[in-house]
């Protein structure tokens, strides 16, 4: 029979050492063997964990001293799990990742990878400090920088893997709940509950769960996860819709950023279709952005050097003008954002190629000109007026004059080649608007 898996993930001293020693001592009657990668501090949580079991390192309890679980991944960690089991009996494997590991690509692992035939992943389990997160993103702070650890290559921003640890998880366990109050825990709950809609919250202290809290949920759901995050909810909503796709030049008149909502959050629109944005609630709000028309590079980039106080995350594809070639994924967290070179257009390969590639995906939206350029980004918000966002990056795409120019002539520091990704933070000089 396989064995459960339960990936613990979440920020650097979110609580999740606390969580396990828990949940080991509460599950003593079961053999649980543990993982844990802590980038900078292995041997000290590993020594925690160690206290409260009657395990030891290099046995049950494993420490991965060779750095993250997400540069080691198809290497370290799946030997490390492989072989764990072929020593060991137990009956239950919980992995600790680091504080900065992205939990896809390890929840990547025990589908895919070699630990897949041996291991039944159960969960991912997010744990989030109540605190820290309401701090950043209900309140819009910049995040201490004791508080940011190192990324696997010291280019993401801290705040964008804390966002995806949300939503790409299946249970958050909101930790650290005594050093909020009642209200700003439900505004870290409602935001959670936007940025990761399918995942239930667990509100604790000191990670004080009873262990069928936490393991053993069948939660794990590899597709559903992968496309449950509230902001390709709602990119995907709005793509469905089939009204969305304007011709270039049309955008003003048009309808192209998704739906108008009225004061209670029903959509205007007589599309049948089953796209509802979430309840507003604690001034928290979606909407999407589309427009068949390219940024101009450097009114983007200076949009998101002084984003709009209260938006909290907007992610998305975006086109911007004289990257022709480069579907670049735009992930704003808080005040950094994280631009990446994800794909290529299709609209730039050769006419052979687009209908080979056309053909694979019936459903993509195609504009005459430009193919399938767009920009099509999903805002979430706190306490903010969303369409003036949508304003702001309305005034970021090229004017028709501009449309006309030759635009490699503008000062672009966007990247280019595939995977290539470049961090704009906001201007710490005082004009920001945060
Ligand atoms: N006030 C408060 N402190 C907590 C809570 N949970 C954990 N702590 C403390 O927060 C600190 C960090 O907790 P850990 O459990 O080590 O956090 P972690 O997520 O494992 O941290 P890393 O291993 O650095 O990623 C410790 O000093 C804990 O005692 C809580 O609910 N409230």
């Amino acid at each position: 029979m396989a064995v459960p898996v339960t990936i613990l993930c979440g920020a650097l001293g979110a609580g999740k050492t606390t969580l396990l020693s828990t949940l080991l001592e509460r599950a003593s009657d079961r053999e649980i063997a543990v993982v844990v990668n802590d980038v900078g501090s292995v041997n000290v949580d590993a020594d925690l964990v160690e206290a409260h079991t009657d395990l030891e390192t290099g046995e049950e309890v494993l420490a991965l001293e060779n750095g993250c679980i997400c540069c080691s991944l198809g290497g370290e960690l799946s030997r490390s799990v492989v072989r764990l089991w072929k020593r060991y009996d137990f009956e239950y494997l919980i992995v600790e990742a680091s504080g900065v590991g992205e939990p896809e690509p390890i929840a990547h692992q025990f589908v895919r990878g070699p630990p897949g035939g041996i291991y039944d992943l159960d969960a991912i389990v997010t744990v989030v400090n109540a605190r820290q997160f309401h701090d950043t993103f209900v309140d819009g702070d910049d995040l201490e920088p004791t508080q940011q650890g190192p990324d696997e290559d010291g280019t993401r921003p801290f705040a964008d893997l804390l966002l995806e640890q949300v939503e790409f998880c299946d249970l958050l366990v909101l930790n650290k709940c005594d050093l909020v109050d009642g209200a700003e825990r439900d505004a870290v709950v409602a935001l959670l509950e936007t940025l990761q809609p399918n995942a239930p919250v667990v509100t604790t202290e000191y990670g004080d769960l009873e262990p069928d809290a936490v393991l053993e949920t069948g939660l794990f759901d590899f597709s559903a996860a992968r496309a449950a995050a509230g902001w390709k909810q709602a990119i995907e909503s709005t793509a469905a819709d089939g009204h969305e796709h304007t011709k270039s030049g049309d955008e003003h008149e048009g309808h192209a950023h998704g739906h108008e909502q009225d004061d209670h959050g029903h959509d205007h629109d007589d599309h049948d279709h089953d796209h509802t944005h979430p309840p507003e609630r604690y001034g928290i709000t979606v909407e999407t952005f589309h427009r068949v028309r390219p940024f101009h590079p450097e009114r983007f980039l200076a949009f998101l050097e002084n984003p709009p106080a209260g938006l909290v995350r907007a992610k998305g594809l975006t086109w911007i003008a004289g990257r022709e070639r480069a579907a670049i994924t735009t992930s704003l967290a808080g005040t950094e954002t994280s631009l990446e070179v994800t794909g290529r257009w299709i609209a730039s390969f050769s006419e052979r190629q687009q209908e080979t590639y056309r053909a694979g995906q019936p459903d993509l939206a195609w504009d005459d000109q430009w193919g399938d350029r767009e920009n099509r980004l999903a805002l979430i918000g706190h306490d903010i007026d969303l369409e003036a966002v949508v304003e702001r990056l309305e005034e970021c795409l090229l004017t028709d004059a501009e449309l006309e120019t030759d635009w490699s002539t503008f000062e672009n520091p966007a990247p280019t080649a595939m995977n290539e990704r470049r961090i704009v933070s906001s201007r710490d000089d005082g004009e920001t608007n945060r």
